[in-house]
């Protein structure tokens, strides 16, 4: 991010983009898809998100596909979030850190995204393998999608704080101490709170700067969150603040050069609010 701003730029290959880019709907439309996206903003962003939904969707072709773009990735200095949402018990959840977060696994990617709904000490085996490996985690906190509160606000206001805030307070106990990265002021647990969330941080009393966590942040462009409202948001915090876009920039395509200026412009919008 310091050297490449704060943009992400997720790679949501959904059946009507890939109509609109001119391309099928199967293995190898999804591969064309998601390499040109690599190819034209690779270099611009600071990290790229596939959704691994998009590829599941497909079964093994499409995973096949996954598995061909981290490479991609990889071998071109790109850094990778597999936005997988994982999430089970503990010896469940080994596997899920072997699968996304292991140095040789097919699928290993630089981050992914982890539900805490089983707790958040149930994510064990990929916090500890992700800090070994040098890469990160992100864990939902508070969740773009406007349905999220129903489930993360619980417990606001009252002693116990709210679900949101302690799933914060948890990651900033990882990133304490040992748990900070050298050479960066944050920890590799990382937090999802969505672009959208308007008051929500101020109102359940979460103070994300002190949780030294890399915040990713959904929701801007095709959610309608613009980088104004990300910096009001995340206020002291913004600094930190990873915010991933996919329709918004993908529907500039298949132009690679249109592509490009998309994700430029957004990136600079970001900056411009810093
Ligand atoms: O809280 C969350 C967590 C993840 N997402 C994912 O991010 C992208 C957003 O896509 P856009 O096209 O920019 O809306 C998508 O893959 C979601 O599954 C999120 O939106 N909110």
């Amino acid at each position: 991010m310091d050297r490449r701003g704060q943009l992400c730029v997720g790679i949501d290959p959904h059946p009507g983009l890939l109509a609109e880019w001119g391309l099928n709907d199967d293995a190898a439309g999804l591969e064309r898809f998601s390499l040109s996206v690599l190819a034209a903003v690779g270099e611009q962003v600071a990290a790229v998100k596939p959704q691994a939904a998009l590829y599941e969707r497909h079964g093994s072709a499409g995973i096949a596909v996954l598995e061909r773009l981290l490479a991609a990735c990889s071998d071109a200095g790109v850094l990778s979030i597999a936005d997988a949402k994982r999430g089970d018990i503990g010896s469940t959840m080994a596997a899920y850190a072997d699968a996304w977060l292991r140095d040789g696994s097919p699928l290993a990617a630089d981050a992914v995204t982890l539900s805490p709904y089983l707790g958040f000490e149930s994510l064990r085996p990929a916090l500890d393998l992700a800090a070994a490996s040098g890469r990160g985690v992100f864990v939902l906190a508070l969740t773009s999608n406007p349905e999220g509160a129903s489930v993360q606000h619980v417990g606001a206001g009252g002693a116990a704080r709210s679900v949101a805030a302690r799933i914060v307070d948890a990651a900033a106990a990882e990133n304490a101490g040992p748990g900070v990265v050298p050479g960066t002021e944050l920890g590799s647990v990382g937090l999802v709170v969505g672009a959208t969330v308007g008051t929500a941080l101020a109102d359940l009393e979460i103070d994300l700067a002190a949780s030294r966590a890399p915040l990713l942040a959904p929701g801007l462009g095709a959610q309608g969150a613009t980088a104004a409202d990300l910096r009001a948001t995340f206020a002291a915090a913004y600094p930190n603040v990873l915010a991933t876009s996919s329709r918004g920039i993908l529907r500039a395509g298949p132009d690679p050069r249109a592509l490009r200026e998309a994700a430029l412009r957004t990136g600079a919008e970001l900056a411009s609010v810093r």
